[in-house]
């Protein structure tokens, strides 16, 4: 079966709009465990725009399941890491400006610097997974850098899924093969949603763990509102 982490980056989007504490990510994060969730994922980036590092030191009391901190490992990611040791760590070659993750490791290039940062993450215990697209080249690379994990960067199947899903997949499942071949461990994320999970995890062997953030937490909101706008009405009878 494979296991969903909730990333939980717009819950703590939402709260720093107002500068308070609503909603307040730690409850949030936990009560999503008592619903189901087997995970909580986040993605402190350096601006501190939605998880701030404190959030991560915070979390770590918090998270039951399986706690995932993603990041691009610059050096204050790499501590804050080795200080909170979550069960896994994602590493995501983002651009400091980028809206959100938008491509996977070249781990050919990157070969010496993600074999070291891996190296110091298993050292201290803990899992690791690189962001990869599904491309053979960068799979293999993975495997070579000593990762436990990838997580295929799901973006273009999300996109492409509604046009022609069987298309889609394809590179995914090729990836899928060729990961297992290699005794690498699959992780996946980026735009996943309730629209289109059922088909990827049917279709993707052997997928140990799902994360994903915006989609579910704008169809919270979808799926709530009908509720919450009738308990408001029902209040001011
Ligand atoms: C690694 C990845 O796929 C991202 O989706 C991510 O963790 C979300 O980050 P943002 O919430 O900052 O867009
Ligand atoms: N690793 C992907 C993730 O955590 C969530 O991505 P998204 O669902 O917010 O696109």
């Amino acid at each position: 079966m494979t296991k969903l982490s909730v990333n939980v980056n717009k819950i703590a989007t939402l709260r720093n709009a107002r500068g308070g504490n609503v909603p307040n990510l730690l409850k949030v994060s936990s009560d999503l465990e008592d619903f189901g969730a087997q995970g909580i994922t986040i993605h402190p980036r350096p601006d501190e725009r939605h998880i701030r590092y404190q959030d991560a030191r915070d979390l770590k009391k918090v998270v039951k399941t399986e706690f995932n901190i993603e990041g691009n490992p610059i050096s204050k990611f790499i501590d804050l890491v080795l200080e909170v040791k979550p069960e896994q760590v994602t590493l995501v070659p983002d651009s400091v400006n980028a809206i959100t993750s938008n491509a996977g490791w070249n781990t050919v290039k990157f070969k010496d610097f993600l074999s070291e940062v891996i190296k110091t993450f298993k050292q201290a215990g803990i899992r690791t997974s690189i962001f990869v697209d599904p491309d053979t080249e960068m799979i293999k690379g993975a495997k070579a850098v000593g990762t436990d994990r990838i997580e295929l960067y799901t973006e273009s199947y999300a996109v492409n899924y509604a046009l022609n899903k069987e298309k889609a997949i394809t590179p995914f499942i090729k990836a899928a093969n060729i990961a297992n071949e290699l005794g690498l461990g699959i992780n996946a994320g980026h735009d996943l949603s309730l629209e289109n999970i059922e088909y990827f995890a049917k279709n993707i062997p052997n997928l140990l763990e799902v994360s994903i953030g915006h989609a579910l937490i704008s169809e919270a909101l979808y799926l709530g509102l009908d509720n919450v706008v009738n308990m408001y009405l029902h209040k001011l009878k």
